[in-house]
């Protein structure tokens, strides 16, 4: 199948607007739910009208195929433990012929910019843009300034620097930190030739919704919200609300589908 196949398949009303929902932080940081919670959690993110999940290579085994219906798979490639001597450190944990024996649409892989082992995960990168192109299967690059040398990891010219890295490397989605302040994330939408999008960020981080609005507003693509999600009182109804930010809020005339996700989704 064609890249450019597969990468349409990430936006789900085909708008090349994505809104994509990790949940790749049982890795690092631990469960995201409790297992009895965990097919509700998929339910909510898929009928809230997200595009896409992302979990790692395991857990999709836990997911109920059904569940999955209209909604892309993006297995993540790349791991790290907050226990770690260095946290920041990302290995690679699985390739991209794996990824798709399991179903994905995309990989995602993870560089921090500044870490102490940053040239190790520039190289993974790179090793797999290349299987990537080999199997036409598009490559969301998950780069942040991140590290002992990193100042400050909003700091417009720096997202600037780390989001043209993952073009430079052959990375067919960029993901990044929202720049300060949020209307500065302009200057990093106009260097970069591929789609940018802003992760989510920590439960402390303010008004998801807000970030979500200033985001699309200086052009980002989309979002990846993770935290904010797993740990909303009602997922469905917030990923409900960023669908129609990322998608809805652009379009007067919205994909059916995307309307039908945001009407039946329930508070
Ligand atoms: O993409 C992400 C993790 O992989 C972003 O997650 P958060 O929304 O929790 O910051
Ligand atoms: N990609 C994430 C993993 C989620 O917890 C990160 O390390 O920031």
């Amino acid at each position: 199948m064609r890249k450019a196949l597969r990468l349409r398949r990430l936006s789900r009303p085909r708008d090349d607007r994505y809104l994509f929902v990790p949940l790749d932080h049982s890795v690092s940081d631990g469960p995201v739910v409790p297992r009895d919670r965990w097919p509700d959690l998929i339910r909510s993110v898929v009928v809230g009208g997200a595009d896409a999940i992302i979990v790692h290579k395991g857990r999709v085994r836990t997911i109920d195929p059904h569940l999955l219906a209209g909604c892309a798979l993006v297995v993540h490639l790349s791991a790290g433990t907050a226990h770690a001597a260095d946290a920041n450190a990302k290995v690679l944990v699985g390739e991209v012929e794996e990824a798709l024996r399991l179903g994905a649409d995309a990989v995602s892989v993870h560089v921090n910019v500044g870490s102490d082992t940053e040239a190790r995960q520039l190289a993974d990168l790179g090793v797999v843009a290349g299987a990537c192109d080999a199997w036409n299967v598009p490559l969301v690059a998950m780069v942040y300034p991140r590290g002992p040398r990193v100042a400050d990891p909003h700091d417009p010219a720096l997202l600037s620097h780390v989001v043209n890295i993952a073009v430079d490397l052959g990375a067919d989605i960029v993901k990044t930190n929202l720049a300060l302040p949020a209307e500065r994330m302009a200057e990093v939408v106009a260097s970069c030739p591929i789609p940018v999008l802003v992760a989510g960020g920590p439960a402390d981080g303010g008004c998801v919704v807000d970030r979500a609005r200033a985001s699309m507003a200086a052009g980002c693509a989309g979002l990846a919200v993770g935290r904010r999600v797993f740990t909303a009182p009602s997922p469905v109804a917030l990923v409900a609300e960023l669908a129609a930010v990322v998608h809805v809020d652009r379009h007067p005339d919205p994909h059916p589908d995307l309307v039908h996700a945001v009407a039946t989704a329930a508070p």
